[in-house]
């Protein structure tokens, strides 16, 4: 096996949702989302060793999770499955990002995992048919396939790349965890938000329609937005638990992450228009015999 050092690294970075609207429900109970996805430049990063035999293994274990059940793993499958390839793969994770925090960890990871090996593995699968693929794992799955900041709306399927400013993020995780069914399933969420054409979309025009539901539910959510708004525009991330707030540049994200309670932890990232994923795609095909 290749030492850690030796092994070449694939991005799979985090997201905020800047605003997430719900604008309805679908018959099947789903709920119709607009959200602007915003890719970030900070996350994990996965590295994989292409076998001749077919196993699929995580080299490394999880906390919490069986591999079966870890969207790494099963991203490999569904495309091994799908297009019939005889390789297998062994896979290693550096975790970075807090696992259920609406920040589109393990989505992201699904999502690193079939465009590298659709790569490594030589299936030529155009990026269409692997967002279709990473539709069947996670309703965000496409958007972090496509590596571009995005509109999305229905479950999160219809995607509309934009760009827009490169600002500062302190994205914070108050250390606890939100069930995403839960907050979907609670009578009291708004679920009635007027559809909204993106090229309207300001941050101040917007909300998450899930914080107030999460904060009433989670007050270690509502306490850390006061603190908080305090220093910056602020807001919770999908379904939570993780909170950010929005600089114009890097030294005043990090005065305030300098300034955070010891019992909460914080990151500051970047927001990009285009995934660090598509870079490393990008410099893959300019180098092809680099594995
Ligand atoms: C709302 C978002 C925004 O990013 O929240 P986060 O997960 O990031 O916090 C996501 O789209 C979430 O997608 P994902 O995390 O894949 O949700 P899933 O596991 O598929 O859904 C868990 C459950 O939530 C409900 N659900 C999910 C998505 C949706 N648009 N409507 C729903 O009603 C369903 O009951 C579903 O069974
Ligand atoms: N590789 C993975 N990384 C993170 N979470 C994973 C992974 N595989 C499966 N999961 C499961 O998916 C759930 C959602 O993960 P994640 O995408 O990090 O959060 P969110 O959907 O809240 O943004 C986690 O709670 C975890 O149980």
């Amino acid at each position: 096996m290749a030492r850690k050092t030796d092994l070449m690294w694939w991005p799979s970075p985090a997201k905020l949702n800047l605003f997430l609207h719900i604008t309805g429900r679908y018959p099947n109970g789903y709920h119709q989302l607009q959200s602007l996805f915003q890719l970030l430049d900070a996350g994990d990063q996965l590295a994989f060793e292409i076998t001749p035999a077919p196993t699929i293994k995580l080299v490394t274990p999880m906390a919490g999770i069986s591999e079966q059940d870890n969207l790494i793993y099963r991203a490999a499958r569904l495309l091994q499955q799908h297009t019939g390839v005889a390789q297998g793969v062994a896979i290693h994770i550096d975790k970075q990002l807090p696992m259920g925090g609406g920040i589109g960890g393990g989505s992201s990871n699904a999502a690193t995992t079939l465009v590298a090996l659709n790569h490594l593995w030589q299936c030529n699968l155009d990026e269409q048919s692997l967002a279709e693929l990473g539709l069947q794992l996670g309703a965000d799955v496409p958007v972090f396939v496509r590596g571009h900041t995005a509109f999305a709306e229905g479950v999160g399927e219809q995607i509309t790349p934009v760009d827009v400013a490169g600002d500062w993020y302190l994205v914070v995780n108050p250390g606890i965890h939100v069930s995403t069914p839960a907050v979907f399933g609670e009578p009291d969420l708004p679920r009635d938000t007027a559809p909204i054409a993106w090229q309207e979309y300001a941050f101040e025009k917007t909300r998450n329609d899930c914080q107030q539901i999460v904060g009433k539910r989670h007050p270690e959510v509502a306490k850390l937005l006061q603190w908080l708004v305090h220093y910056a525009p602020s807001r919770m991330t999908g379904t939570g638990a993780c909170v950010f707030a929005t600089f114009s540049n890097e030294d005043a994200a990090r005065n305030v992450q300098a300034k955070l309670p010891a019992h909460w932890t914080g990151f500051v990232a970047r927001g990009v228009a285009q995934s660090p994923l598509k870079q490393q795609l990008h410099d893959v095909y300019a180098a092809p015999d680099r594995h």
